[in-house]
């Protein structure tokens, strides 16, 4: 058996065409979404994904507005950057590319953002919206990953998901979507400190791969026919090594690519949290 496969990028590509009608909506009457991005440092990665999110802009009519620091940018500079963005009529949302470099306290920083331009979701006003089930900027990751399900029809109401990893970005918020009771999934969180990761996701009928560790999921750990998600982005020899081993696709009934699945997902649902930013500041919706 071969896995279904969940194409991110199709699937991202409808949610821009859609996203790029709201924004000719909203320019005709005056309004342009517009993402800013602050990036600290020359870390080639982060380079590539900002480049990237900018090029996301371009394609669905967004104006992008790029903060580039130097790595030995101090916290007041970053946050003098910080405050002109909350005060930018120009800029409806922004990220704080992460991770930071390690003299900066980050934590001040991201709670120094004005919650309604967040357009990561990770603010900790929006996360706590989230955890009271109250409308907020959704983010991103797990955002994508639950529409990505929905679109290929893999049943969420009374699945057992296993997501692997506690990140704040991904695996956390993810169990917090999935519990809402539009989803009704029921969630296991499993982590570093997991004694029997393998028992808990052989049981799973949805597993999201989100801890960062190269090919931590093989063929084995996975029930026939389940859905699995690779989140992981590692770079092994200069390669994206996802979390997933490739004979996983011959157990899942349903496989996300990497790249080219939960990737183009998050970059899509960014410029969607961009566009509700600028539509609530609106007015519409
Ligand atoms: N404030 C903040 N927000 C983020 O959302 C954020 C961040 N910081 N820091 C880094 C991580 C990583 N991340 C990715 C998003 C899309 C792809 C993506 O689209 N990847 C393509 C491949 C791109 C390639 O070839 O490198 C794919 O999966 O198809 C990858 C990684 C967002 N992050």
């Amino acid at each position: 058996m071969s896995a279904q496969i969940l194409d991110g990028k199709a699937t991202a590509a409808k949610i821009k065409a859609s996203l790029a009608e709201r924004v000719a909506a909203l320019k005709e009457r005056g309004i342009t979404p517009g993402l800013g991005t602050v990036l600290v440092g020359d870390d080639p990665g982060s380079q590539i994904y900002v480049a990237g999110k900018h090029r996301d802009c371009a394609e669905v009519g967004i104006a992008s507005i790029r903060r580039d620091l130097p790595d030995n940018a101090t916290q007041a500079e970053v946050e003098e950057v910080i405050d002109d963005l909350n005060a930018s009529a120009e800029c409806t949302g922004y990220i704080v590319q992460l991770p930071l470099p390690r003299h900066l306290d980050t934590q001040a920083l991201l709670e120094r953002m004005d919650p309604a331009k967040d357009a990561d979701g990770l603010h900790p006003v929006n996360l706590g919206r989230l955890v009271h089930m109250v409308d907020a900027p959704l983010p991103c990751t797990p955002h994508g990953i639950v529409l990505l399900l929905q679109e290929y029809g893999v049943p969420l109401k009374g699945a057992e998901v296993v997501v692997v990893g506690r990140g704040i970005t991904v695996g956390r918020s993810l169990g917090l979507l999935l519990t809402r009771r539009s989803e009704n999934a029921t969630v296991t969180l499993c982590h570093t400190g997991t004694q029997d990761l393998a028992a808990h996701t052989r049981r799973a009928d949805v597993v999201v791969a989100a801890a960062g560790v190269p090919h931590l999921i093989t063929a084995d750990m996975v029930k026939p026919g389940a859905a699995v998600l690779d989140v992981g982005v590692s770079r092994v020899e200069g390669k994206i090594a996802g979390d997933v081993a490739p004979d996983v696709a011959d157990v899942a009934g349903f496989l996300t690519p990497n790249p080219g699945g939960v990737g183009p997902m998050t970059r899509a649902l960014l410029l969607a949290n961009v566009v509700e930013a600028a539509e609530r500041q609106a007015g519409i919706g």
